[in-house]
């Protein structure tokens, strides 16, 4: 998950602090008793670049993106257990620190010979490389620009005696920077389901996006968290559209143990929503669902239908889900229903096969909305909640994530 932006942001860490050694004139120290780890900041990026150059070559010639999904997963599965029972072990014997990971101290250490005022020139051609890196990456080019922004707002001006830790100053500005593109105004669904029921009424969430992204198991994922936290829940098969979507629905609400409420195929999606509704109403049920035809911007008679269906059954909240592998696209799609029927937050589903984290870090400033959650797999279980810190955490490797080969869908 996230391998390449992880490689990418260590690697400019690395070279800042390189740069930032070159000017004071970094001399060599050594430090006594101290072993030198084995995983300095340098190797850790050159071990990222490594298994992403591996897994470029498993992966080509490229394959159909829900292929991938189901192919390519056990592969990559494989290496990230293999890189987080390594780190786990070393950790362990050597009872290391996040830092010392890192290499932050070390058998031989770096120590400024001089105090260092970081300027603007500096750290310009790092930035430089960094930019045109995310952008390769399918990072929204505001999102870059805010990004190197930050990371300049951190550094530039920053004076650095021979006493700090430049690593650790390097690492901090740029997970800082990250930090603050990913941190938006937080949405509580428990709290909003805990205050309707307090009211008498559910609580409906309206699902939308494009064909294929995940909708439809998201929504059956979802419905098995809340369930699992003590809540009711009914489903809406609000896609009426496309041919086997209320079948597919059925299956998933058995799999997970909930009704659907359901039309036949060509039903008008509100109606069937709004049955849903006074359904939950009648029976005292916590949660409406509501699944709803893939559809393309670009379908101005979908687009009508789905705004037809916000207008009519009032949701609590709107999601856009989106496919963390289409990248850039993900983020257009957001802004295309967003435009179209305001929507309240995202959820990014296959982020488990998702190397290059440019959705991810992108779709939520780029939106003005917050990620509410990840879909990591092929499992009802596989549904993370998003935090920035959680996910600055996976990005500087101070917190590994286990995927699961399993296949419950
Ligand atoms: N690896 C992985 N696969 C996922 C994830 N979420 C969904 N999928 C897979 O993505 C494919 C499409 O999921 P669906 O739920 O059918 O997609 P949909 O958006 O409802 O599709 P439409 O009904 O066409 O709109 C399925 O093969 C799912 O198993 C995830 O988080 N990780």
């Amino acid at each position: 998950m996230f391998g390449k932006l992880k490689e990418k942001l260590l690697k400019t860490a690395s070279k800042i602090t390189e740069k930032i050694y070159n000017k004071g004139e970094a001399e060599e120290v050594k430090e006594e008793k101290k072993e030198k780890p084995k995983i300095s900041l340098t190797n850790l990026f050159r071990r990222e670049s490594k298994k992403e150059e591996i897994k470029k070559e498993k992966t080509e010639p490229e394959i159909k993106k829900t292929e991938i999904v189901k192919t390519e997963i056990p592969k990559k599965v494989e290496e990230d257990k293999e890189e987080v029972k390594e780190i786990k072990e070393e950790t362990e014997k050597k009872k290391i620190s996040f830092f010392d990971r890192f290499g932050l101290t070390r058998a031989i250490k770096k120590v400024l010979k001089k105090e260092v005022v970081i300027l603007e020139e500096d750290i310009e051609d790092v930035l430089e490389e960094l930019e045109i890196e995310l952008l390769e990456a399918d990072v929204a080019l505001e999102v870059v620009e805010k990004l190197i922004e930050n990371i300049k707002n951190e550094l530039v001006g920053r004076k650095i005696s021979p006493n700090d830790n430049v690593e650790e100053i390097t690492i901090n500005a740029v997970k800082n920077a990250i930090k603050n593109i990913l941190s938006q105004e937080k949405i509580d669904i428990e709290e909003i389901i805990k205050k309707n029921k307090a009211e008498g009424k559910p609580t409906v969430i309206v699902f939308v996006g494009i064909n294929g992204t995940g909708k439809t198991t998201t929504i059956a994922k979802l419905a098995y968290k809340l369930k699992q936290k003590g809540y009711s829940v009914v489903l809406a098969a609000g896609d009426t559209f496309r041919a086997g979507a209320i079948e597919q629905l059925e299956q998933h609400a058995k799999n997970v143990g909930v009704k659907v409420i359901k039309h036949k195929q060509g039903a008008d999606s509100a109606a069937v929503i709004y049955d849903a509704i006074q359904h939950a109403k009648a029976r005292g049920i916590d949660v409406v669902l509501a699944d709803t035809a893939g559809r393309q911007a670009t379908n101005t008679n979908l687009m009508e239908e789905i705004k037809k269906v916000v207008r009519v059954t009032k949701p609590d909240l709107v999601i856009f889900v989106g496919d963390a592998l289409t990248g850039n696209d993900a983020v257009y799609q957001a802004e295309e229903f967003n435009n179209a029927v305001n929507i309240d937050g995202i959820i990014l589903t296959k982020v488990d096969a998702d190397a290059k984290g440019g959705a991810a870090l992108s779709i939520g400033y780029a939106i003005g909305k917050p990620i509410l959650y990840l879909g990591v797999g092929q499992r009802y279980s596989d549904l993370i909640e998003f935090d920035a810190d959680w996910m600055v955490r996976k990005l500087f490797g101070e917190e590994e994530f286990e995927f699961s080969t399993e296949r419950e869908f």
